[in-house]
């Protein structure tokens, strides 16, 4: 067994509460935001979402790294994007045939402070009553003041940008240069198993960064534009909302996701909100309103859309709603051919039930 994975570690929430396990990934200190996932399956895939960059992922489920890693196909962006990951029983050893390599040197690796040997039960119950915080893994400092010291240095999520730190810097072409759409994407942070549903269908791709202009944009001469998901507060891109507005002015498609699903509700005049605790997991039900269908969903979000907003709008009409909570999942455009979800219909990990709204999409580019 990896020697780190038997040293000492604390977790340390903002409120003051302390939480004493075992170290993993690399020996060091390290916090963010601290929010918890329940899906059982798809760690990878979650470490690597750009989405949850500045936040600490508490894994609930009760075995983490048991199956190993496959770094390039499993990963959902270039590098680990986490702040750091809390568990219970973390796997000194994997099994399975196709794995490349243990989690725990994929995390060493990457530099990500970890905790395991956490009663994840307790600390999920725990944020789930006083709402999200900051927090502070460390398996090298153990002295109270010192840490609260760390801890005060994390910024909050509300009112944080972090899109334009994790988009590509540079434009990119994706996918076969004869198809026969060309999809535009505003990377706020893009998921790659987003980008392949594209290319799976039919679409040349041109990733453009974060605060590039429409003009920019529109010069590439693109069928439609897809808003991606991303971290950050999306009450914090006035630049992106401008970007938007003109993609809709231009009356061709728009598809937005999770980050780009609250842009998109930004540029019909909707507000958004930080929420007691966000949505991450793969099996929240959600339902469509237009077929009247429910479909299980894989979700990563912790700011969401004011649904009284929504209801008094004259220029978004709600299209899904969460059944669990009754927050907004999905809007469309009053006579555009723009919609957005704040679920993950790509999903990776997650159900593929949403995935039709892809089709949906390339429905509207024909
Ligand atoms: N996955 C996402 O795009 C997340 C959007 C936003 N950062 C939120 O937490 O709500």
């Amino acid at each position: 067994m990896k020697s780190t994975l038997s040293k000492p570690a604390v977790l340390l929430l903002q409120d003051g509460t302390i939480f004493q396990g075992k170290a993993l990934g690399k020996i060091g200190t390290h916090g963010g935001e601290i929010c918890f996932n329940t899906g059982m399956t798809g760690y990878q895939e979650i470490y690597t979402d750009p989405s949850y960059s500045g936040q600490v992922i508490i894994n609930t489920t009760s075995h983490i790294g048991n199956y190993g890693v496959m770094t390039a196909e499993e990963s959902e962006s270039s590098k680990v994007q986490i702040a750091g990951m809390v568990c219970n029983e973390f796997a000194p050893l994997h099994s399975r045939h196709t794995a490349d390599g243990s989690l725990q040197d994929f995390l060493e690796n990457a530099g990500v402070v970890g905790i395991s040997g956490i009663d994840t039960r307790a600390l999920v119950r725990h944020i789930r009553t006083k709402g999200v915080m900051n927090c502070l893994i460390s398996s090298e400092i153990f002295e109270i003041e010192d840490l609260k010291k760390e801890l005060n240095k994390i910024p909050s999520m509300e009112g944080l940008e972090l899109s334009s730190t994790v988009c590509t810097q540079e434009a990119y072409n994706l996918g076969e240069e004869n198809a026969e759409f060309k999809v535009a994407v505003l990377d706020l942070g893009v998921k790659k198993s987003i980008l392949t549903n594209f290319t799976d269908r039919n679409c040349y791709l041109k990733v453009f960064p974060a605060k590039t202009s429409f003009e920019e944009i529109n010069a590439w001469n693109p069928t439609g534009f897809f808003v991606s998901n991303g971290p950050g507060d999306p009450a914090v891109m006035p630049y992106a909302v401008e970007t938007v507005t003109q993609m809709l002015n231009s009356d061709k498609p728009v598809f937005g996701i999770c980050l780009g699903h609250q842009i998109l509700a930004q540029v019909c005049g909707l507000h958004t909100y930080k929420m007691h605790n966000g949505h991450r997991g793969l099996n929240h039900p959600v339902k469509n309103l237009i077929t009247g269908l429910s479909e299980i969903t894989s979700q990563n979000h912790g700011f969401a859309v004011k649904l009284e907003d929504i209801q008094v709008s004259d220029r978004a009409e709600l299209t899904h709603i969460n059944l669990n909570d009754n927050t907004v999942e999905g809007l469309r455009v009053k006579g555009k051919k723009a919609f957005s979800v704040q679920h993950h219909p790509e999903a990776a990990p997650g159900p593929h039930d949403s995935r039709y709204l892809f089709d949906q999409f390339v429905d509207l580019l024909k």
